[in-house]
């Protein structure tokens, strides 16, 4: 039987662990470990993937912690947030505070020692874009603050490529813009459903400011964008017909939730989107994958 104390420990490294938001960042370093391995036609050096992908989750999780210890009051006040580890006390703020500061100085670090200057001062710009300006100032201020703080989640994968190249490529902008245009419809489809909460706890998200229909006519037109951006990588010669093929069939399928959401009554639209919105970008990156190795490069020979 498990003693008081070894059960409490337990529980302690599950709210520190649930602080660093794991499923988001573990996304994230999905499409960074591929912006690294688009970056070159062969393999990236091993210590380059590992470390690389250890120092931008680190600054990924320190953001997120700061995001629980600065919105511990609001978190309190949603049924999605409200039983998180520093809304609820179980972690006291200047611990989490103490975690963040080590995790993201120790992400740093690495990445200036083991990788390269660029990689670690746009990781930094990331986990402050995140960390200050989206959820110190845009997340109380706009309803645009997830379009703008969105920039910060975004990087990922370009920070996969400059961590293997050492310098800023358009592809790996590209890939940054797609997750840019990827982001409203991905959130917005949360909001809706949670519309109440928001609310409730004063946050003006856009369904609360601009109201339902508003804001799913811009899932609508988000989606297009994202459609017509997940175009260029195919256009500029940057991938294949594969990828083409599979970004057209993901983005139908998007389309085709954007419009449930928009023209039908269905309760539960705003949720399969969002949960969509993920495997849809999980998806998109793997057949980027799929398509650097197994086609592109046949089509550059
Ligand atoms: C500013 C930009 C973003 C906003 C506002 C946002 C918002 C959210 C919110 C509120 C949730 C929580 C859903 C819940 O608790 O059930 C969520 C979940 C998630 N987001 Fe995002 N997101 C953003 C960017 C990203 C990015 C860039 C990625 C990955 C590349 C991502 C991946 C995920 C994943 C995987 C989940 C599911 C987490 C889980 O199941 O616990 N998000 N997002
Ligand atoms: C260095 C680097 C790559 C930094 C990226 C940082 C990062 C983890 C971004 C996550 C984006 C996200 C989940 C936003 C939701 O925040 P929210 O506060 O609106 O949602 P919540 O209510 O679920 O907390």
């Amino acid at each position: 039987m498990q003693t008081t104390v070894e059960a409490k420990e337990t529980l302690s490294w599950r709210d520190y662990y649930e602080l660093c938001k794991p499923r988001v960042v573990m996304l994230m370093i999905l499409t960074s470990v591929i912006g690294m391995l688009l970056a070159v036609p062969g393999m990236v050096p091993l210590d380059i993937l590992i470390l690389g992908n250890i120092g931008i989750a680190l600054c990924a999780g320190s953001a997120a912690t700061v995001n629980h210890l600065v919105d511990r009051h609001i978190d309190q006040k949603m049924a999605r947030t409200f039983n998180r580890p520093v809304a609820q006390g179980r972690v006291e703020p200047q611990k989490a505070l103490i975690f963040a500061a080590i995790t993201g100085l120790l992400g740093l670090a690495i990445l200036l020692f083991f990788i390269n200057q660029i990689t670690a001062w746009l990781t930094l710009a990331s986990l402050l874009g995140y960390a200050v300006v989206y959820t110190l100032f845009l997340k109380r201020a706009t309803p645009q603050n997830i379009v703008i703080g969105g920039l910060a989640g975004a990087a990922p994968p370009l920070l996969g490529w400059t961590a293997v190249t050492g310098s800023i490529d358009p592809h790996g902008l590209l890939l940054v813009l797609i997750i840019f245009a990827w982001t409203p419809p991905h959130f917005w489809a949360l909001a809706v459903h949670r519309k109440d909460e928001y609310a409730n706890a004063d946050i003006p998200m856009l369904p609360v400011t601009h109201g339902e229909r508003y804001t799913k006519v811009h899932i609508l037109l988000y989606t297009i964008v994202l459609c017509l951006v997940t175009l260029l990588p195919y256009l500029t010669g940057m991938m294949g017909w594969l990828y083409l093929l599979g970004a057209a069939v993901l983005g139908a399928g998007f389309l085709y939730w954007a419009l449930v959401m928009l023209l039908t009554e269905r309760e539960t639209a705003g949720m399969d989107t969002f949960k969509y919105s993920i495997v849809y970008l999980m998806a998109l990156f793997v057949i980027m994958l799929l398509d650097h190795y197994l086609v592109t490069p046949a089509l550059v020979v």
